[in-house]
């Protein structure tokens, strides 16, 4: 007999979704991060698959930030991207993830001597296969390095010119702690007047203070994590009035130690709040799952229901940057399937 559970279970494999926080970098799995440093000759200090999986044990963001860039130098060629691409891209399929935005991090590509034709022609590459075979629909979000300096990333948004058609927004990613929102305001500035949309990370390691200054001073559409909120009721307002969506990665912060446990997670608090809460999966190759993996966890652990979900699955599509028309296409899509089931 098929428990409830499973029923649930299946219900939230099956729902169409949207990603919004996911760094590509960080879909690269132990088995293809070992196979690509040998055919690229990149020395690592593990040997063996064991060896690598038993160094995922992180204490915070910086011990998890140290390996994740280890691991993304042993990509080199145009066909490493479009393989990296092309795994995460079949996973969203797996995943009925329909709309994903995903980060691109040049700053890690950068000092291997590697520059944008080489990454954006075996992303473009593996983007345009997966719209064409199932009608994946994918943005992506130019994301930079935050304990890089300012100067470093306005190169890199030039550089990024010749690819604009390419990016929809930009993000703010890396080390949180010592590296405020307003080390970048000129960036953001520039970037505003250039088109992009804007997002950045705050308020997963660091203050309620960064998100403040992620809205002020970068005048972000968006806040990356954003779950230190709850610790400053006047800016959980200032987020619910402004409807400003929060992209919450539940296994990211419970294996980098923001929460202690799933059961101890506050996002069921910051949705009963009234926030725009959408659920992603940040890192999954590195943090134990995938985006219905992390929907399971919630389930599992802090007994998510259905409306909980289909108002955070909504919230996705809401959060996205999308334009207006297929925003409603797909929300009227995924009422459709709420109906039905
Ligand atoms: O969770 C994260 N936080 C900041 N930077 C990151 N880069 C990859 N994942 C993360
Ligand atoms: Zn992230």
């Amino acid at each position: 007999m098929i428990s409830e559970q499973n029923r649930f279970e299946d219900w939230l494999r099956a729902a169409p979704k949207a990603e919004l926080h996911l760094h590509l970098d960080g879909t690269l799995g132990a088995g293809r991060l070992l196979q690509l440093a040998d055919k690229n000759n990149v020395p690592l200090p593990y040997n063996t698959l064991q060896e690598l999986e038993a160094a995922y044990h992180f204490e915070n963001l910086q011990s998890f930030l140290d390996l994740y860039y280890l691991g993304a130098s042993v990509l080199r060629e145009e066909e490493d991207f479009y393989a990296l691409m092309m795994d995460y891209l079949l996973r969203c399929r797996k995943n009925n993830i329909v709309h994903t935005e995903i980060m691109i991090e040049p700053q890690t590509y950068l000092p291997n001597g590697i520059d944008f034709p080489v990454f954006m022609a075996g992303f473009q590459r593996a983007v345009m296969e997966a719209r064409s075979r199932w009608g994946q629909s994918v943005q992506l979000i130019l994301s930079f390095l935050r304990h890089l300096p300012e100067s470093a990333a306005l190169d890199v948004l030039d550089k990024a010119e010749n690819y604009r058609d390419d990016f929809v927004a930009i993000g703010l990613a890396s080390s949180e702690q010592g590296n405020p929102p307003q080390k970048f305001t000129e960036l953001y500035r520039r970037a505003r007047e250039r088109g992009y949309r804007l997002t950045a990370h705050a308020g997963e390691e660091g203050p309620p203070a960064f998100i403040r200054s992620a809205l002020e001073d970068l005048t972000v559409e968006r806040i990356d994590h954003g779950v230190r909120c709850l610790e400053d009721d006047t800016l959980v307002e200032v987020l619910r009035e402004r409807r400003i969506p929060l992209t919450v990665c539940p296994l990211s912060n419970v294996r980098l130690c923001v929460f202690p446990t799933m059961k101890q997670h506050n996002i069921l608090q910051l949705l009963a709040r009234g926030l725009v809460v959408t659920v992603n999966s940040d890192d999954p190759a590195y943090f134990g799952g995938y985006l219905n993996d992390n929907f399971i966890a919630l389930h599992r652990a802090l007994n998510l229901n259905r409306s909980q979900a289909l108002q955070m699955l909504r919230n996705g599509f809401e959060a996205s940057f999308l334009a207006t028309a297929e925003k409603s296409e797909r929300l009227k899509k995924l009422n459709d399937f709420a109906e039905a089931s």
